[in-house]
């Protein structure tokens, strides 16, 4: 077993790289802040509550020799709805066009039947080369640590799976993570750069500011809400007769929840979460795009959108 706690040389071959990525793991795994902390801006939405990313998002790695592009996929899991189906197609198809899988998996818990089931399904990926990532080392001590490697690679001898390599890493500490770009960059294939210098994601700005509001109203709610949540950005304009000097941008965004009962959960007493959630999600957008903010939040019901074809194309899915 080989695992990986010092940086490789760097490349003698000069080759300039450019490729994708995915992570992929149980629900919760890290994948997200993983993908933030390689790009070192926050571009996938992260939350202690499972299952919140839905979209593609891709992150990109710029460096003078080679050009990482991330692409972070929803948790795969046993669909219970059509959303569910949808959610698990998503992932496999996204595994089959990628150049390197990320497997990540938390240091602070026992692999166990979800990492299983990927694991599982990741064998049977014949083309990709699969690494796999410990994720949230800062949560153990070195034994622990060193139980969760060696449980790693007997995984992998269990099905069939030949890791390319294994590494602990943090990203809330930022340990070992420049390191994981360096050991993903030489899996990339050989090629010139496949986005401008500078860009960061090609996630189009309305999807990524309407996960934004979805990862704010996610938040401090009862749980059986999160899957029923949707967020669409229906307009997004630059306020008239503003001086050049004080801009203010008008967005307008719909949050969508499958029953009118919710409606209470998400607005609060006297509006005062919806409230909430808008200062905190319109801070952010306004970090991610540069300009004043002027956020318009209306809580819409989309009765039984998780299992309505219709509703589904209509909110992005
Ligand atoms: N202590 C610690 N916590 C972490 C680390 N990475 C992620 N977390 C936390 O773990 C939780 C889940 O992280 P995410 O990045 O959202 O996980 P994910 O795998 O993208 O989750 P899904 O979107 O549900 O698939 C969040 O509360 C993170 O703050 C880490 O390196 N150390």
């Amino acid at each position: 077993m080989s695992v990986r706690t010092q940086s490789p040389q760097p490349s003698e071959d000069h080759l300039h790289r450019a490729g994708f990525a995915c992570f992929v793991g149980r629900p919760n795994a890290g994948k997200s802040t993983l993908t933030n902390a390689l790009v070192g801006q926050k571009v996938a939405i992260t939350s202690n509550r499972p299952q919140t990313t839905r979209h593609t998002v891709r992150g990109i790695v710029h460096r003078p020799d080679a050009q990482l592009i991330l692409v972070d996929t929803p948790g795969l899991h046993k669909p219970r709805t059509l959303l569910g189906e949808r959610l698990n197609d998503v992932v496999r198809t996204t595994w089959a066009e990628v150049d390197v899988i990320g497997f990540c998996l938390p240091a602070d818990q026992k692999i166990g039947p979800g990492d299983r089931f990927i694991a599982k399904e990741l064998a049977a990926i014949k083309k990709a080369p699969k690494v796999a990532i410990v994720t949230k080392t800062d949560l153990v001590d070195s034994k622990q640590l060193a139980e969760q490697l060696i449980a790693v690679d007997q995984l992998g001898k269990e099905l069939g799976i030949t890791w390319a390599e294994i590494i602990p890493v943090s990203a809330t500490a930022g340990k070992q993570v420049d390191l994981l770009a360096d050991l993903l960059i030489p899996l990339m294939p050989e090629g010139p750069a496949l986005y401008p210098e500078g860009d960061l994601t090609d996630e189009p700005e309305q999807v990524m500011i309407a996960e934004l509001i979805r990862e704010a109203a996610l938040e401090g709610v009862r749980d059986e809400l999160p899957h029923s949540i949707a967020v669409v950005v229906e307009e997004m304009l630059p306020r008239e007769d503003r001086p050049a000097d004080k801009p203010l941008l008008d967005i307008h965004a719909n949050l969508y929840i499958e029953r009118s009962s919710q409606k209470g959960i998400v607005i609060g007493p006297k509006g005062q979460r919806l409230k909430d959630v808008g200062i905190k999600s319109r801070k952010q957008i306004e970090a991610l795009l540069g300009t004043p903010v002027f956020l318009d939040l209306h809580v819409k019901v989309a009765k039984d959108w998780q299992r309505d074809p219709k509703q589904l194309r209509k909110l992005g899915f």
